[in-house]
C-alpha cells in the first residue's frame, strides 16, 4: 500500500511484480473456467447421446467415471448457475443467435407424434391440470409463436406464456437445470410455486421452470426437464417461447425448432451446422427425456422412434467416441443423497426468491438505502437493539435488512452492497448474535475464546469496525472488541489482549498472523471461533493479502460461519472466494447485475488536463469548491504516498486547511488526523490508498482523484468517500491525456467529462511558488515513487522511452531542471536501464 519502489527477484518492482502474479493467477483461473465449462458440457454431450443411442444402458455415463455424471453436472452447475455467477458461465459463450429463416423456406406446420401434446405454460404456471391444445396437440401454435405474430388468442400477453426470462442484452433466456427444480414431492401449485424462480438482470435473467405435475396425473413419474431458450439476439420480445409437449411417459421440450433442428449442440456458439435431417424432419429438441432409472425397453413406441432419429449418425458432430472408455465408478449417490441435496437447493431458492424480492423494493423505492424494516423485527437480541436505538440505528439499511436473516440463521455469506450502505453493522450484528450464542455454552474456560474474527485491509478501517462493535456491544457486559492492527507494540497488544476480554477481534491480516504464529496461546484461543468476516473482501482475497489469509483461514476451525462483504466483487473474487466460503454460501448482491455500482446521488465527472497542471488544477477545484460549499470536506486522492506528501505540502504553503494520511506516516498520527477528519468539517483530507476502502468518514463533500487509480475498483470505493447513506456528493477524476485508457474500466459508470477550467495567471503562479518552496529531497522521493508507479501500470510501461519522457515532465511540475538518478540496481530492476531520460547514479 502506497511506499516507494521496492524491488522484487526479476528485477520487477512491487507493483510489476504484484501484477504479473495478478496477470499469472487471472489466465490460470481463466484455463480452469475454460476446462470445466468444456468438461460440463462433454458431459451433458454424453448423457443426452448415451440416451438415444439404441441398444445403449439406460444411463451409462451414470456408472462411468471416477465421479459420476450427474453428480459432476451438478457440481459444476452448482457452482456456474448461481444467481450473480451467470458472468462466470457465459463469459465466452459470445452473442447467441439462432438464424431466421425466410419465410418461403419455413417448414409447414407439423403434427406432434400421436400421444404427444402441447403444453400451455400459462395452465403450467397456474396449476391447473394440463389439457391438449385445441386442435389436437398440433404445431400451428407453436409455429404462429415462434413467428412472433399476434394470433388469435394471443395477445399483450404472450409473454406470459413464457416462464423463462430473456437477456436483453445477448438475446437468450436460459433455464436453470432439471436438478434445481425438479423435486418428488413438488406436484401442487403452491409447492411448484416454490421451486419456481427468477432472478432478473438488466444483464441476463434465468429462470427455472416449474415441474409439470400433469405428466404424474397421466401416471407417469415426474420427468424432470432442462430447457435452454435461445431467443434473438438483443430483443427478447422477440425470443422464441418455450413451447413443451408431453407423450405418456415423457416430456418433451420444443425451444428454437430451426436452430436446433439443424444441429443440436449444448455448446450454442457452434454456428456451422449441416441440417441433421432426423431433427429437421422433427424440429424439435428433447432435452431430458429419462429418469435416472429409465432403461430404453420401457419407451413407448414413439419416443423409441424419435430416440432412434437421434441415431449416432445423426449426431456424429457432435464429436461421438463411439467406444467408449470404461471407467471406473468412485461414487454412486443414493436417492437419499439426492434428495437431500434438492431440498437443500430448494432452500437456496427460497432464499433467492426473498433477496430477489428485497431488492426490487429497493430499487422501486428509488436511491433511499433504508427500510421500513426496523432492528427490533431482526431478532436480535434486545440490547443490542438498545445500543442500536442509542447510536441513532431505528431503521435496518437495504443490506441490512437482505443480509440479516441469512446471516443470522449461520451460513455463509458473500454479499456485494454499494459503498456507505451499512455493511459494518450489517456484519456485527451477526457476529454480536454469534459471540452470545457461543457464551452461552462457553462458561468454564479460564481464557476465553474469540468467537468473532473481523479481518479489514487496513489500519484505519479496523480501528474504524472495532469503534462501531464497541457502541453495539456497549449493554452486553462481559463481551470485548478488541483490534490488532499493525504500527503498534506487539507486547502491549499481548498483554491487552491476555487481560482485557476479547470476543470479537478486529485485526488486519499481518499482525493477527505474527500473533498466530509467535503465540501459541493465541491460536488456542482462535480454536474457539464461531465466525470469521473478511470486510472489503475483494481486496483481501487479492494477490497482496490472499497468502495472509489463506494462512490464517488455515489456523481457524473448519466448523465456522464466513461472511464476505464488499462493494465490488469481480469475478475472479467469486471463484476465489470458495477459498474460504463452504460449498453452500449465499451470494446476496444489493446492487444488482448491470446496476450501477456507484452511488447514484454522486456526480461525476471527469477532466484531462495535462500533468504538468495537474496542482494548479487541484488548487483551483478545491478554490472553487470551498467557495460553494460552507462546509466543505474534501478527501484529494494521490497515486503514491510520496506524491501525497508533496500534494500536502504544496496546499499547506497555499494556506489550505489541509491534513495528511499516507503509508510513510506513524500510526498514532494516522489514527489522530483520521479521527480529526471524521469530528470535522472545513477540512481536505490529502490521501493515498490507506483511505481507499471502507473508511467512513460523514458528510464528504467532494473527493477529487489526482492521477489514474489502479482499478476501477479502486476508482469505486474511492468515490464511495462521498455520498454515503444515501447523500449526495461529488467526484472528479483528474488525469492526462495519455491516461484516458483509464475511461474504458469505468465506460459504464455514470461520469461524465467536465471542461477544463481557466487558471488564472496570478494563481498559476502562486501555485509555482509553493512548489519551489517543497524540498528537493521530497520532490525526489516524488519522482521515484512516481515512476514506480507508472512503471507497475502495465498500459503506461509498455513504452519505457514514452515512460521516461513523462516521468521528466512530471519531474518538471514539481520543480526540477532535470529528473533525479536513479540507482543502478533500481533501474536495471525496472527495466528502465539504457533507457532514454533516465539517469543512472554514479
Ligand atoms: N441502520 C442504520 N441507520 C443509520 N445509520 C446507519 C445504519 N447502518 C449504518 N449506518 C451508518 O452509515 C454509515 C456508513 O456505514 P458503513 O461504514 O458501515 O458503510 P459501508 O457499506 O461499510 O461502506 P464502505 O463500502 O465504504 O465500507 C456509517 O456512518 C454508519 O454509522
Amino acid at each position: 500500500m502506497g511506499g516507494g519502489p521496492r524491488t522484487f527477484p526479476g528485477g520487477l518492482s512491487k507493483w510489476q511484480h504484484k501484477r504479473m502474479h495478478e496477470k499469472l493467477a487471472r489466465g490460470k483461473e481463466r484455463g480452469l473456467l475454460r476446462h470445466e465449462k468444456q468438461l460440463y458440457l462433454a458431459r451433458l454431450r454424453s448423457e443426452i447421446r448415451a440416451s438415444h443411442l439404441p441398444g445403449a444402458p439406460a444411463s451409462p455415463a451414470d456408472h462411468a467415471g471416477p465421479t459420476s455424471s450427474r453428480a459432476h453436472i451438478r457440481a459444476l452447475a452448482d457452482r456456474f448457475l448461481r444467481p450473480g455467477a451467470e458472468d462466470l458461465w457465459n463469459d465466452d459463450d459470445g452473442p447467441l443467435r439462432r438464424a431466421r429463416l425466410p419465410p418461403h423456406q419455413q417448414q409447414p406446420a407439423r403434427s406432434l407424434p400421436s400421444g404427444a401434446r402441447m403444453v400451455d405454460w400459462k395452465q403450467v404456471e397456474s396449476g391447473e391440470k394440463l389439457k391438449p391444445p385445441r386442435g389436437g396437440g398440433d404445431w400451428k401454435d407453436w409455429e404462429e409463436l415462434d413467428s412472433g405474430e399476434p394470433t388469435a388468442g394471443r395477445g399483450a400477453g404472450n409473454e406470459q406464456r413464457l416462464p423463462a426470462a430473456f437477456n436483453q442484452r445477448r438475446g437468450y433466456g436460459t433455464a436453470a437445470p432439471w436438478w434445481w427444480q425438479w423435486s418428488p414431492g413438488s406436484g401442487t401449485p403452491s409447492q411448484r410455486k416454490e421451486a419456481s424462480f427468477g432472478f432478473f438482470g438488466p444483464k441476463r435473467c434465468y429462470s427455472v421452470m416449474p415441474p409439470c405435475s400433469p405428466c404424474r396425473e397421466s401416471g407417469a413419474a415426474l420427468m424432470p426437464l432442462v430447457a435452454r431458450q435461445l431467443a434473438e439476439a438483443g430483443d427478447g420480445r422477440n425470443a422464441t417461447p418455450l413451447a413443451l409437449f408431453y407423450t405418456q411417459e415423457r416430456l418433451y421440450s420444443v425451444a428454437a425448432p430451426r436452430r436446433f433442428g439443424q444441429k443440436w449442440r449444448p455448446d450454442s456458439s457452434d454456428e456451422d451446422g449441416e441440417v441433421m435431417p432426423a431433427a429437421r424432419d422433427l424440429r424439435l429438441a428433447k432435452f431430458v427425456a429419462s429418469r435416472e432409472d429409465e432403461s430404453e425397453d420401457d419407451e413407448p413406441g414413439e419416443t423409441s422412434a424419435i430416440r432412434r432419429k437421434w441415431s449416432t449418425a445423426a449426431l456424429r458432430n457432435c464429436d461421438m467416441k463411439r467406444d467408449r472408455r470404461p471407467l471406473k465408478s468412485y461414487e454412486e449417490e443414493s436417492d437419499d443423497d439426492i434428495t437431500g441435496r434438492i431440498q437443500e437447493l430448494r432452500e437456496e431458492i427460497r432464499n433467492r426468491e426473498v433477496l430477489g424480492a428485497e431488492r426490487r423494493r429497493y430499487e422501486s423505492r428509488g436511491e433511499s438505502v433504508f427500510t421500513n424494516k426496523r432492528f427490533d423485527e431482526c431478532g436480535i437480541s434486545p440490547l443490542t437493539v438498545k445500543a442500536l436505538t442509542d447510536a441513532g440505528y431505528i431503521q435496518t439499511t437495504v443490506v441490512q435488512e437482505a443480509t440479516l436473516p441469512v446471516c443470522l440463521e449461520g451460513k455463509d455469506v458473500l454479499v456485494k452492497a454499494k459503498t456507505g450502505t451499512g455493511k459494518s453493522v450489517a456484519f456485527l450484528l451477526p457476529a454480536i448474535e454469534s459471540v452470545l450464542n457461543a457464551m452461552k455454552s462457553h462458561t468454564n474456560h479460564r481464557v476465553s475464546p474469540i468467537f468473532a474474527l473481523v479481518l479489514c485491509p487496513t489500519r484505519e478501517l479496523a480501528v474504524q469496525v472495532t469503534a462501531e462493535a464497541n457502541v453495539l456491544v456497549k449493554y452486553h457486559h462481559g463481551v470485548g472488541v478488541q483490534s490488532l492492527i499493525g504500527g503498534t507494540r506487539f507486547k502491549l497488544d499481548q498483554r491487552r489482549l491476555e487481560s482485557d476480554p476479547c470476543q470479537i477481534l478486529v485485526a488486519t491480516p499481518g499482525r493477527l498472523l505474527d500473533h498466530i504464529e509467535n503465540r501459541s496461546s493465541f491460536s488456542v484461543r482462535l480454536m474457539g471461533l464461531k465466525l470469521l468476516v473478511l470486510d472489503e473482501a475483494d481486496h483481501l482475497l487479492d494477490l497482496g493479502f490472499r497468502k495472509d489469509i489463506e494462512k490464517i483461514a488455515d489456523s481457524l476451525p473448519r466448523q465456522r460461519q464466513t461472511l464476505l462483504f464488499s462493494a465490488t466483487v469481480p469475478k475472479e473474487v467469486r471463484r476465489v472466494s470458495q477459498m474460504v466460503l463452504n460449498k453452500d454460501h449465499v451470494f446476496v448482491d444489493t446492487v444488482g447485475l448491470g446496476a450501477v455500482e456507484t452511488p447514484t446521488k454522486v456526480q461525476q465527472q471527469y477532466l484531462v488536463v495535462p500533468h504538468e497542471l495537474h496542482f494548479h488544477m487541484v488548487h483551483h477545484l478545491l478554490r472553487e469548491h470551498i467557495d460553494q460549499e460552507v462546509d466543505y470536506k474534501v478527501i484529494v486522492f494521490c497515486t503514491t504516498a510520496m506524491v501525497t506528501e508533496f500534494m500536502y505540502i504544496m496546499l499547506r504553503v497555499l494556506k489550505l486547511n489541509v491534513r495528511e494520511i499516507h503509508s510513510r506516516k506513524p500510526q498514532l498520527y494516522r489514527t489522530r488526523i483520521s479521527e480529526e477528519f471524521r469530528d470535522s468539517n472545513r477540512l481536505i483530507l490529502v490521501t493515498s490508498d490507506v483511505s481507499t476502502r471502507g473508511v467512513n468518514y460523514p458528510d464528504v463533500t467532494l473527493v477529487i482523484q489526482a492521477g489514474v487509480p489502479p482499478g476501477r475498483e479502486h476508482y469505486i470505493h474511492r468515490l464511495g468517500r462521498t455520498g454515503r447513506e444515501g447523500k449526495s456528493g461529488k467526484g472528479i477524476l483528474l488525469i492526462a491525456p495519455w491516461e484516458e485508457y483509464f475511461l474504458k474500466e469505468i465506460h459504464d459508470l455514470p461520469i461524465q467529462k467536465a471542461p477544463v477550467p481557466q487558471i488564472d495567471q496570478e494563481m498559476k503562479q502562486k501555485v509555482d511558488d509553493s512548489i519551489k518552496i517543497v524540498d528537493m529531497s521530497i520532490k525526489e522521493a516524488a519522482y521515484h515513487a512516481w515512476l514506480g508507479y507508472y512503471n507497475s501500470i502495465a498500459d503506461i510501461s509498455r513504452d519505457k522511452v514514452m515512460l521516461a519522457d513523462l516521468a521528466s515532465r512530471f519531474g518538471v511540475s514539481i520543480g526540477m531542471e532535470k529528473p533525479p538518478s536513479l540507482f543502478r540496481k533500481t533501474a536495471l530492476k525496472m527495466g528502465l536501464k539504457g533507457v532514454p531520460g533516465i539517469r543512472i547514479r554514479k
